[in-house]
């Protein structure tokens, strides 16, 4: 089977105006996505990771290197049929409602009729905006607008769905809406490429990884092995007396082949806090 999304030696330079030096935006980039795999690549500001996805997408032409979406070379226009995007800060028309929005873009993808008006009515209740789909977008908040942006890169029934920053400015709540919906694509089989700065979040829903900085990938893989400390065990215990805390530790010490590095609560996230501490809390 041909990988969801594979680039090959991509490199891009840009000749920015009031610049004498060409500026290479994406250094000799390779990166594979079989399909099904949510892929997360992550780096700073201006590392390149927006100029490959546009690449990948036939949005700017590459100075040399190839890229493919399942197995067609993504200049060749048919490539982007099994596509679906997000950009990063999406521009959407205020005046119209989010049933509005998705029903022009399903013309534009050629939906019509009642096909089209089932496709919309499904993809609000996706993307949980079955009850502001007649809301106007100048009204919804970020949140909102993300995921009627998320719903309008599904709108054609992608194979593959490329998120650039889709969380971006939206608060915990939101996210975890986003994180969840990325993952009911990816139960759906649906290939995710997607790019962020809240790594927690690729966290937890990335199977592979890649790292780019100054426009050259610098670690990639699948998340477990990248993560994995080598040298380290963990073992995690519930209901632990502190009788025991110190037997293991003796115990440690008297095989003397291993050092007990840390023993103590395991932390919570931020995020996970402000969740349980926000709409999670269940109040008596
Ligand atoms: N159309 C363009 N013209 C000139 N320079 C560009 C253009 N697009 C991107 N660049 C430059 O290429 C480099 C990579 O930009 P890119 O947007 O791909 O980075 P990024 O990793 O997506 O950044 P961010 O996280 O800020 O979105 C940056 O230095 C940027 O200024």
């Amino acid at each position: 089977m041909d990988p969801a999304v594979e680039i090959t030696d991509l490199v891009k330079t840009f000749r920015p105006a009031g610049r004498k030096e060409p500026l290479l935006a994406v250094d000799h980039v390779s990166l594979r996505i079989q399909p099904g795999e949510v892929y997360g690549l992550i780096g700073p500001n201006g590392s390149g990771k927006s100029t490959t996805m546009k690449a990948l997408l036939g949005l700017v032409s590459p100075d040399s290197g190839t890229c493919r979406i399942f197995g067609n070379d993504s200049l060749k226009v048919d490539s982007r049929q099994d596509v679906g995007f997000l950009p990063e800060n999406p521009y959407f028309y205020k005046h119209l409602s989010g049933s509005e929005t998705l029903r022009f873009y399903g013309k534009l993808c050629g939906l019509r009729g009642a096909t089209l008006e089932s496709r919309v009515r499904e993809l609000l209740e996706l993307v949980d905006l079955s009850g502001a789909g007649d809301r106007r977008l100048g009204g919804y908040s970020k949140g909102m607008l993300q995921r009627i942006g998320l719903a309008q890169a599904l709108i054609q029934d992608p194979r593959l769905v490329i998120l650039d920053e889709p969380t971006a400015g939206v608060d915990p709540v939101g996210s975890r809406q986003i994180r969840d919906l990325i993952l009911d694509l990816k139960q759906r089989g649906i290939t995710v490429f997607l790019c962020s700065h809240l790594l927690e979040q690729v966290q937890e829903v990335c199977d592979r990884v890649g790292i780019i900085f100054r426009g050259k990938m610098v670690k990639e893989g699948p998340l477990e092995e990248l993560l994995a400390v080598e040298d380290q065990t963990e073992i995690i215990l519930r209901d632990a007396s502190p009788e025991l805390v110190a037997k293991v530790r003796e115990l440690v010490a008297a095989d003397g082949s291993a050092e007990l590095l840390r023993s103590g609560r395991p932390k919570t996230t931020l995020e996970r806090l402000f969740l349980q501490e926000t709409v999670d809390r269940v109040d008596p």
